[in-house]
């Protein structure tokens, strides 16, 4: 149904049509509620023929849309820009209807702007006239003006789902929307929405200021709400008392659910509100049902403090939390330095064993010797202990600022945060590897001839990975391509190229002297990992690779 709507709603929402304006007056005796009156336009939409998409429709991306109506909060972190953020990181489109520009920092709220009335009427008119969206979240509203506005708003240009933050006071204390406008809450916008999320002093205030101190207080205050007529109602428990969960009670007028996440102690919980209730329209949008749209955003917001619990952003006691966290630990990331691939070592599950090292023992060590790079290649390692492995060379590899990579397993890679992969041509194509990674991450290809050097530039690859150079037993049936098929691979790519196969202290220099620019450095595995001392071997190696470069200069 919500597909179905969804549909509906984006395609000629709006097209003039007979029988809709006579659904729409809210002067039609048998419409009881505004939910009815809704479901019926929608009806009426879906059977209209005008509504059903057009040729050119078809072809056409719908992507769920959340319009946010709320005020500009300076500091960025909760408002307009919480909401944004929040449905971005949730994969939503999101537009916007200004109602106030606030000034606000980390410590307080310093100024308060609000936008005439009817020029948020003229925004509203804007966007749902030509871009109608999915959800409609509220936040501050800051007028019992600006409430009747929307809410006229949504009965001509009605939605699939009506969120509404009754954002009033700051939680550094400072008023966003005075006691004027209960009466148009309790009256006009709550009986439209499908689900209200009042903090506790917001549901005191509804309800005529009685006391909030516990979860059987949230309960009955989510239930006495529920009775001006929302359909859902989540009473948010972020400022309950000495209580060591963060409880949200939520009730649907029939069952009570509390939901329940660990406490992050941390000052940067401005936002908190409106980043829940923006993630739970933007679920919504996507078509999710209101239990798990609830669900997901409380994780969402635990996920954020947790993310954010240490980041330091102001001067004030109340800091923002940061929103795009998946994003966030990619783009902070070094970027990818071709000279990285000079001394390349990788590792190798055989040569731990038989030496009787552990993969982290055999990491740090290289590293220690002047390794610039390192993969892991564990071909017969579990899943989870490699994993384990993974995360924990990770750690030792980021405070040496060498990056890590994982060979072929992008799970893995995947799991771990890893720097990047490492990927054979029997293994997953590169392109595909590169739409789960991201675009920051670092993908190597190795190649043997011009035509895969060519394909994993085409892929999105970073680095090529060109040989077995020599003979080596470490790859069976892995035919050598000596140093003049190195070379040809090396002038058919711009890509940097890191030499593979056989390689040691004998034979570097030789590698290195082929003389191509973009020939970056030489990857090992047994001359440094089936040797005794894996750091006096990594050492003298770069001895002889600084030489060679000495040499070629
Ligand atoms: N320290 C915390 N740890 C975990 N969850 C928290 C914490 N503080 C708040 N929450 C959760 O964040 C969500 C928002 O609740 P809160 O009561 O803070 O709303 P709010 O006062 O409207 O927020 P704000 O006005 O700061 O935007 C709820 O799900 C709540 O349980
Ligand atoms: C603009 C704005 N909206 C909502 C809140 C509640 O967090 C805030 N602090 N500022
Ligand atoms: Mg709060």
């Amino acid at each position: 149904m919500a597909h179905l709507c969804s549909q509906v709603l984006s395609t000629s929402f709006f097209t003039p049509k007979p029988q809709i304006p006579v659904l729409l007056s809210p002067g039609v005796a048998c419409i009881k509620s505004f939910h009815q009156y809704r479901f019926l336009h929608i009806k009426a939409m879906q059977e209209d023929k005008f509504s059903t998409p057009t040729s050119c429709d078809e072809s056409k991306v719908r992507v769920p849309h959340v319009l946010t109506v709320a005020g500009s909060d300076s500091a960025g972190g909760a408002g307009i820009q919480a909401d944004i953020k929040a449905c971005a990181a949730r994969g939503v489109y999101c537009s916007t209807v200004i109602t106030a520009v606030t000034a606000q920092n980390t410590v307080g709220v310093q100024g308060v702007n609000i936008v005439p009335e009817d020029f948020v009427a003229e925004q509203l008119r804007s966007v749902l006239s030509d871009m109608p969206p999915n959800v409609v979240k509220t936040g501050m509203l800051p007028s019992t003006g600006i409430v009747k506005t929307l809410c006229q708003s949504l009965k001509e240009f009605p939605v699939q789902a009506l969120v509404v933050d009754p954002v009033m006071v700051s939680t550094s204390g400072h008023t966003l929307a005075g006691p004027s406008i209960l009466d148009s809450f309790r009256e006009e916008l709550l009986p439209m929405a499908d689900i209200v999320t009042p903090n506790l002093k917001e549901a005191s205030a509804l309800l005529g200021g009685v006391p909030l101190e516990t979860i059987a207080d949230m309960r009955s205050a989510a239930k006495a709400i529920h009775d001006i007529g929302p359909r859902n109602v989540l009473v948010k428990g972020g400022d309950l008392p000495a209580s060591l969960d963060a409880v949200d009670v939520f009730y649907d007028g029939n069952d009570f659910y509390e939901f329940r996440s660990s406490r992050i102690m941390t000052p940067n919980t401005h936002g908190t509100g409106c980043t829940l209730a923006s993630t739970v329209a933007a679920e919504l949008a996507k078509g999710s049902q209101m239990l798990s749209a609830v669900k997901v955003a409380k994780r969402y917001v635990e996920a954020v403090l947790s993310y954010s619990k240490n980041i330091a952003i102001g001067g004030g006691c109340q800091g923002p939390m940061d929103h795009l966290l998946k994003l966030k630990s990619n783009v902070q990331r070094r970027p990818f330095d071709p000279c990285d691939l000079f001394l390349y070592a990788v590792t190798d599950s055989r040569m731990n064993k038989k030496w009787g090292r552990s993969i982290i023992g055999a990491v740090k060590a290289a590293i220690e010797g002047g390794a610039s790079i390192i993969q892991l290649r564990e071909k017969e390692v579990e899943t989870g202990d490699f994993l384990e492995a993974a995360k924990a060379c990770l750690k030792i590899c980021r405070v040496h600022g060498v990056p890590l990579l994982i060979n072929d397993r992008i799970d893995v890679a995947l799991a771990s945060d890893a720097d990047g992969i490492h990927i054979g041509q029997s293994d997953m194509p590169a392109h595909v590897a590169r739409a789960l990674l991201g675009p920051d991450k670092i993908i190597g290809v190795s190649c043997k001839t011009p035509e895969h050097a060519q394909q994993a530039w085409i892929d999105g690859a970073d680095y090529i990975g060109s040989g077995g150079v020599y003979p080596t037993n470490t790859k069976e049936n892995n035919k050598a391509i000596g140093l003049d098929g190195l070379k040809t691979v090396c002038l058919s790519s711009k890509l940097p190229v890191v030499a593979i196969g056989g390689i040691g202290m004998s034979n570097a220099q030789a590698v290195m002297r082929l003389g191509v620019p973009n020939l970056k450095g030489v990857a090992v595995v047994s001359a440094l990992f089936d040797r005794e001392c894996v750091m006096t071997e990594t050492r003298k190696l770069l001895e002889v690779l600084k030489e060679s470069t000495k040499i070629a200069n």
